[in-house]
């Protein structure tokens, strides 16, 4: 059967349509790398800073948001919806499946089912995750456990939340997570509409 959601502004849309986050919520705060050149390809590989991800990855998104909130916390995003072809630019980079997915076999990000995000807290700061963001490392694991308590803690309270509400975490990189009914969901390299 086709699961059909209701739209805020309306009309009933399936939940593996692409949406902007936008649209759906304004408690997030948006540091889109690739959108800028600081970022591991030294170039702005989007032609915006917009969130598209699947409608169910959305849904799934905004209820962890409500959680971390409850807390003083908010999600700031890095990624989301990531066209195929800049996949194949990164793994040119970094051909490492540890820490960018070979876009033989697509990465969760071109299928509109993944983010990478960190939390802040009330001020508007990032909590500490013990690495930058795209830090391609041993240091980013979530295995890596030579971290201060404040750091594992930081880094369990987003996994928890984000598991809670169906997300799987990615062992190598602390900010990506990966929505479990999207894994298979198609690839796309469609650009999205900047206006
Ligand atoms: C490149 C990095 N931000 C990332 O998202 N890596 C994962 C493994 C991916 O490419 O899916
Ligand atoms: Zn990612």
């Amino acid at each position: 059967a086709i699961s059909a959601t209701e739209d805020k502004k309306g009309p009933i849309i399936n939940d593996t349509t692409f949406v902007n986050l936008k649209d759906y919520s304004q408690n997030f705060v948006y540091d889109m790398k690739y959108a800028t050149p600081d970022n591991f390809l030294k170039e702005k590989v989007y032609d915006c800073a917009a969130c598209f991800l699947r409608l169910k990855t959305v849904n799934a998104l905004v209820e962890a948001n409500k959680k971390f909130m409850k807390k003083g916390y908010k999600i700031k995003i890095f990624d989301c919806y990531r066209p195929l072809d800049i996949q194949k630019r990164m793994w040119k980079i970094v051909p490492n499946p540890e820490y960018v997915a070979n876009p033989t076999k697509g990465s969760i990000h071109n299928r509109g089912g993944a983010v990478d995000i960190t939390l802040i807290d009330k001020n508007g700061k990032e909590l500490d995750m013990g690495t930058s963001f795209d830090y391609f490392g041993i240091e980013a694991s979530h295995n890596y456990l030579n971290v201060s308590q404040e750091i594992k803690q930081n880094r369990g309270l987003l996994k928890k939340i984000m598991i809670q509400k169906g997300f799987n975490s990615f062992d190598s990189e602390w900010w990506h997570y990966n929505l479990k009914s999207a894994l298979k969901d198609s690839i796309s390299n469609a650009k999205w509409d900047c206006n």
